[in-house]
């Protein structure tokens, strides 16, 4: 539970999720008029440093103490939140985790190519992440 959290946390494949003003909404001196869409980032919150402590580093240990998270936090919006959360949020994390394990029990692999990091701000690998796979002995 704590690996698929934090890898859900620092890739961010979600950029940015829509909501739209229901009413005039004041908000730290601004205000956003009734009517007006909001797009909430999810990278930022997830790599801000003032709630994760060396926001890059990945480390599932992070989540020790955390009560499981069902839901969207305002800490933590992977899978969005609210009424519109994603419903295929535990399925996710279901197949997050048995691909992991597969892959660690079974294989061991080595770098070919690419593996460069462009965060815009989701993740994404702009030269691709070539590897090789062999079965574990
Ligand atoms: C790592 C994998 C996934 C991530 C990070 C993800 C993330 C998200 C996010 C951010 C939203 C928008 C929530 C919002 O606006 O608050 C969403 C909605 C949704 N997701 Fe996912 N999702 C994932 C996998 C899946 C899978 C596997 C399914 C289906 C089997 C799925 C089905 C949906 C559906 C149907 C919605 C729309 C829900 C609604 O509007 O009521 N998602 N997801």
């Amino acid at each position: 539970m704590k690996v698929t959290l934090e890898i859900a946390r620092i890739a961010n494949i979600v950029p940015g999720i829509f909501r739209k003003a229901l009413q005039d909404i004041e908000f730290k001196g601004y205000t956003i008029p009734a009517g007006w869409a909001v797009m909430v980032c999810p990278p930022a919150v997830h790599l801000n440093p003032e709630i994760y402590e060396d926001p890059l580093a990945f480390n599932p240990w992070r989540w020790q103490d955390k009560m499981e998270i069902t839901g969207g936090t305002k800490h933590f919006m992977a899978f969005g939140g609210g009424l519109r959360f994603c419903v295929g949020t535990d399925l996710s994390k279901v197949l997050m985790a048995t691909f992991i394990h597969c892959l660690v029990t079974k294989y061991r692999w080595k770098t070919v190519k690419g593996g460069n990091i462009m965060r815009t701000p989701g993740l994404s690998f702009p030269d691709g992440f070539h590897i090789q796979l062999f079965p574990k002995n």
